[in-house]
């Protein structure tokens, strides 16, 4: 694929900062290699000599001196090497894609590690898209995405979906405004990339089947489009795992975004994609991930500011990614398997306690579809137009806290008969109690509603 039509000015301007070519030599460099090139602090001033973290099966993680040097200093743009190696081996266990086995600069897989918040999402966006854009989204879609899009001033093209994922007819007639054709001459604004959620989608919790994604496949090769595979709760899908993007992805057109934030610990999330592709992160990473201490900020030069030394990687990320990566090697493949059987345990069994409260007190009340993956239940109150006032003054008076619905919606203004739960966090005895509660509060706004609340508050 020709990658160059899909990145921006800003981004396409970037060059190698001359510091992380130095990095990455220094990397793979012998120890007898003397560098006086590296403007990295020298770890012995470092307070922090060893850790020994408990482990909850009773094992530990120790990270002895060596390893917290390694820890606390700045690290290679692309993550921790032996963290990105069992991350592209676990990619390709699980994935196959068609490039495993090609070197990433002959079109294999490339990866690099980000910092969790949504950061890879940010960095992708900001890296591809121009103001003016016509970006392709599905209806509803997570609130960080439709965040971090708006500033940028693209034009969000809203896909239809159902309880299955996004609708692929519903992305060809919004593709169908454009001819294939169009995607040569950049005037036309035909949409270079459509973001979709494939598992346990936020906020409707729904999965998009294989037949699905092989649809949204043709037509993204119909025209050209990215695909960008947004899947943080791959890992907490309840039955046998729907085949990827990736593992379809015999272009090289997916970039997929992969998280440990729902399995290990918030903020280790990576990008996955052909190497041409990803070298254009690599250079956002470094100029965008600023170096300082634990909290993760995104530093943009000022004009008028010098130019900041392109610094390799935040502190912050560096003491994630040694854990992690020591972790996931102490464990192998079968213990991390192992611990992802706990993890959909978990959710399977929590997504049921909340279908089977909903079932206790809000059937005829609310419509819901039940998820096969993720943590959120997307309940569609009956009788109410817009679920903002209910939640934001209502439920909150009844200390009950719910998403509205039209925080998910493209279009802001958007009414949303809809709330998200989440089954997450709140005990089985709050998920009870909560449910109970949309029920009391939904009579006050749902005008002649009387006569049916009458007959369920009989249940309580
Ligand atoms: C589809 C989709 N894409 C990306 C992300 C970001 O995940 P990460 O960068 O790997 O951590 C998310 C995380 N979504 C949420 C996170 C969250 C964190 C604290 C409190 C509330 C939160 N609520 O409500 C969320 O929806 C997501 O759902």
């Amino acid at each position: 694929m020709n990658y160059s039509r899909f990145i921006n000015a800003v981004s396409a301007a970037r060059k190698p900062s001359p510091i992380r070519v130095l990095t990455a030599i220094l990397a793979k460099s012998p120890p007898s290699m003397i560098s006086l090139a590296s403007g990295a602090p020298n770890p012995k001033l470092f307070p922090f000599a060893e850790a020994t973290i408990k482990l909850r099966d009773g094992s530990k993680l120790i990270l002895d001196e060596e390893r917290m040097n390694v820890a606390l200093q700045y690290g290679a743009t692309q993550g921790q090497a032996d963290l990105v190696n069992w991350l592209k081996d676990l990619q390709n266990i699980l994935h196959k894609p068609p490039s495993a086995g090609m070197k990433p600069e002959a079109g294999g897989l490339d990866l690099i590690v980000t910092t969790g918040s949504q950061d890879g999402l940010s960095k992708s966006f900001e890296s591809l898209i121009h103001a003016g854009d016509n970006v392709v989204v599905e209806c509803p879609t997570y609130a960080g995405t439709l965040s971090a899009l708006r500033p940028i001033g693209c034009n969000l093209l809203a896909v239809a979906t159902d309880h299955n994922g996004m609708i692929p007819d519903s992305l060809e007639e919004i593709m169908s405004r454009w001819k294939p054709e169009d995607a040569k001459h950049s005037e036309c604004r035909i949409p270079k990339l459509v973001y979709t959620i494939p598992n346990g989608v936020n906020p409707t919790g729904a999965s998009l089947t294989l037949d699905r994604k092989q649809a949204i496949y043709k037509i993204a090769q119909k025209y050209d489009l990215l695909i960008m595979e947004d899947d943080p709760y791959y890992f907490l899908q309840f039955n046998k795992p729907v085949p990827s993007f990736l593992s379809l992805d015999t272009d090289g057109r997916v970039l997929r975004f992969d998280s440990f934030s729902k399995v290990l610990s918030s903020g280790g999330r990576s990008i996955q994609g052909r190497e041409e592709l990803l070298q254009w992160h690599y250079a956002d990473d470094e100029y965008l991930t600023y170096e300082h201490s634990s909290d993760d900020e995104i530093v943009e030069p000022k004009e008028d500011e010098e130019e900041p030394p392109p610094p390799e990687v935040s502190e912050a990320i560096e003491r994630l990614e040694v854990m992690v990566g020591d972790l996931l090697h102490q464990w192998g493949m079968d213990g991390f398997k192992e611990h992802i059987k706990q993890v959909v345990h978990f959710y399977q069994s929590r997504k049921d306690i909340m279908v089977n409260a909903a079932k206790k007190w809000l059937s005829g009340l609310a419509e819901w579809d039940e998820p096969v993956a993720g943590m959120f239940l997307w309940l569609k109150l009956k009788g109410i137009n817009d679920t903002k006032k209910l939640i934001e003054e209502k439920a909150l008076a009844k200390e009950v806290l719910l998403v509205p619905g039209c925080a998910f919606m493209p279009d802001p203004d958007a009414p949303c008969s809809y709330v998200r739960a989440s089954y997450s966090l709140a005990s089985d005895e709050q998920i009870d109690q909560l449910q109970s509660t949309v029920l009391h509060i939904h009579h006050q706004l749902r005008p002649g509603f009387g006569d049916s609340f009458a007959r369920s508050s009989s249940r309580m």
